[in-house]
């Protein structure tokens, strides 16, 4: 692979009248990896993506593409798909497809192959005349990240590009993205589905009220959150209550949920052997519970 630059964000902020939008947000997009950006409605996201690409002004912070302040160029070379979407509904999908390509650099002749390519890869060759109203929703979808992948992009900004799609097409879409996560390219994207993000991504953002709340690989998150364990010991698992140094956080019959910082106290596992021990086990969180706790 050849130089792979990252796409990184530093104290990005804007202000919509007396509201701060966006609020001292920094976070990096690594080379080649899927990054999901998180947050509830209003937290934000889009205003951030908007800034990155240039079409919202930034009022503090900045962008920065390889480490220097992002160009006009270099975003030209980033494939973008805006909340508002921007295809036109009532025209023939390969043609403008064809159009957008040649808008960014392409010739008609590459910009029409790769087009096809694309849709061959979503399986909508031959949809390829049609008008993009004539789709279902997902397939128009698909269309739209087709546009943005069509020149060969640097880097992608996806401004949820899974709503609305069933299982099967976010991973024959992820798929996609993914010769292009080979080569390097970092991608953001936004979603506000956290199970998916759980599923798919590699890093995230977590977003809430314009700040960030949480950001880093999935792994690190999980390694940050509190230490938590399951602890089984029929036929009732309550004693624990009574033990030194043990946050209980819920026992339902022989299962008891601890939070233990430091690992378990002496004696405690002794005791826990005593009482019939089934199982003593960390409980590593889920993205979601990790987004739950980060933005209560
Ligand atoms: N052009 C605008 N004028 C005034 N306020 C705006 C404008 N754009 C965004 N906002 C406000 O900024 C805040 C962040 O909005 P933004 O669209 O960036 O959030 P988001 O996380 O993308 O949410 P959603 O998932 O609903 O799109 C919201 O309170 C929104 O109302």
């Amino acid at each position: 692979m050849s130089h792979a630059p990252a796409l990184e964000v530093r104290n990005l902020t804007r202000r919509f009248g007396e509201k701060t939008a966006v609020d001292d947000v920094s976070f990096v997009v690594e080379p080649g990896t899927l990054t999901g950006f998180v947050g509830a409605n209003g937290a934000g996201k889009t205003s951030t993506m908007r800034m990155i690409m240039g079409v919202l002004a930034i009022h503090e912070g900045e962008v920065l593409w390889d480490g220097r302040p992002i160009t006009r160029a270099d975003r030209a070379s980033f494939g973008y798909m805006p909340e508002e979407r921007g295809l036109y509904p009532k025209q023939g999908i390969l043609d403008q497809l064809c159009y957008l390509g040649q808008l960014r650099g392409m010739r008609r002749g590459d910009a029409a192959r790769e087009a096809t390519r694309l849709l061959d890869r979503f399986e909508l060759a031959d949809r390829a005349k049609d008008k993009l109203e004539s789709l279902s929703l997902g397939n128009q979808q698909r269309v739209q990240v087709a546009a943005s992948l069509l020149h060969g992009p640097r880097a992608l900004v996806l401004d949820e590009p899974f709503s609305g799609l069933d299982p099967v097409a976010v991973d024959s879409m992820v798929d996609l993205l993914s010769d292009r996560l080979r080569e390097g390219v970092p991608v953001l994207f936004s979603s506000h589905q956290l199970d998916l993000v759980d599923r798919l991504c590699d890093s995230l953002v977590v977003l809430s009220g314009g700040v960030v709340m949480a950001s880093g690989s999935a792994e690190e998150l999980r390694r940050s959150g509190p230490a938590r364990y399951r602890m089984t010991t029929a036929p009732d698992a309550g004693w624990v209550r009574e033990e030194p140094g043990v946050t209980v956080l819920d026992v339902d019959g022989p299962t008891a949920i601890l939070e233990l910082p430091s690992g378990p106290p002496d004696g405690l596992l002794a005791r826990a052997v005593e009482r019939g021990l089934a199982e003593f086990s960390p409980l590593v969180p889920s993205l979601s519970d990790i987004y739950r706790e980060v933005t209560a």
